[in-house]
């Protein structure tokens, strides 16, 4: 049973799918997390996999970047293939003073300047939040790890290159985090379609400082994450 963006069998993803924005990504954990991993999509090199972690059914599927991208890979997850749980595992810009480099950070809730939450709604806002379980877990997975993780609000933006630099400083002064491309939109697919969902991010750079995390130290800040996130299932 195929959809126009997946190419798979009934029951060839598990219940929960972690996604990251990159395929590749999906691949590497696959590769060095998972048991028993095999690949179940590739249309258009978005790379699925399923296989267990601690014997426990596992799916791994990049998202592509921004809302559009991951809103139809979430909603043929969930309508086409019974995905119950999606957790992104993404890379973010720390917006907080508070937020440095390689924090982990859970997001309660995602703000956007995006119309998608809008539309489905009426036009009123919509309170895009995670799955309280979902957020409850990966936290305690994150306190078990000894990870000392922030949680709260991010902003969701359709503009990776921002051009007033002062909208983030305003949004700091709004107690906003981080900004990632893919979370009020994830948020807003689960609700409609009836599934969980949750996200967190390792900070990969941070948008008011100008830091950025040294491309070797990438990698293993972002295994801490999907660690967090495979323990919390
Ligand atoms: O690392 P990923 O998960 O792709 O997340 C972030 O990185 C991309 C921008 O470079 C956007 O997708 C943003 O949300
Ligand atoms: O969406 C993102 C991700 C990382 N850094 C940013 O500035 N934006």
């Amino acid at each position: 049973m195929s959809t126009p963006h997946i190419s798979a069998k009934p029951g060839d993803f598990a219940e929960t799918v972690l996604m990251p924005g990159d395929p590749l990504r999906a691949k590497y954990i696959a590769e060095n997390f998972l048991e028993d991993a095999r690949q179940v999509t590739d249309v258009r090199n978005m790379f699925g996999f399923t296989g267990t972690y601690n014997g426990k059914p596992v799916s791994i599927m990049g998202s592509g970047m921004g809302i559009p991208s991951m809103s139809i890979y979430a909603r043929e997850l969930i309508v086409s293939f019974g995905v119950k749980n999606l957790i992104r595992i993404g890379t973010c810009g720390g917006i907080s003073q508070d937020i440095k480099i390689r924090d982990v950070i859970f997001a309660q809730g995602a703000s956007t300047d995006s119309n998608v939450n809008r539309a489905r709604v009426r036009g009123y806002d919509f309170a895009a939040i995670s799955d309280f379980g979902l957020l409850e877990n990966g936290v305690n997975a994150a306190r078990r790890l000894g990870i000392d993780a922030k949680i709260g609000n991010v902003f969701t933006t359709d503009t990776f290159y921002q051009a007033d630099s002062e909208f983030y400083k305003e949004l700091d002064k709004l107690g906003v985090m981080a900004v990632d491309m893919e979370t009020a939109g994830l948020y807003g697919v689960a609700a409609e379609y009836g599934a969980k969902a949750m996200a967190l991010f390792t900070v990969s750079d941070h948008v008011i400082t100008g830091e950025a995390t040294p491309p070797e130290e990438r990698q293993s800040t972002f295994n801490e994450m999907v660690k967090i996130a495979l323990e919390s299932i």
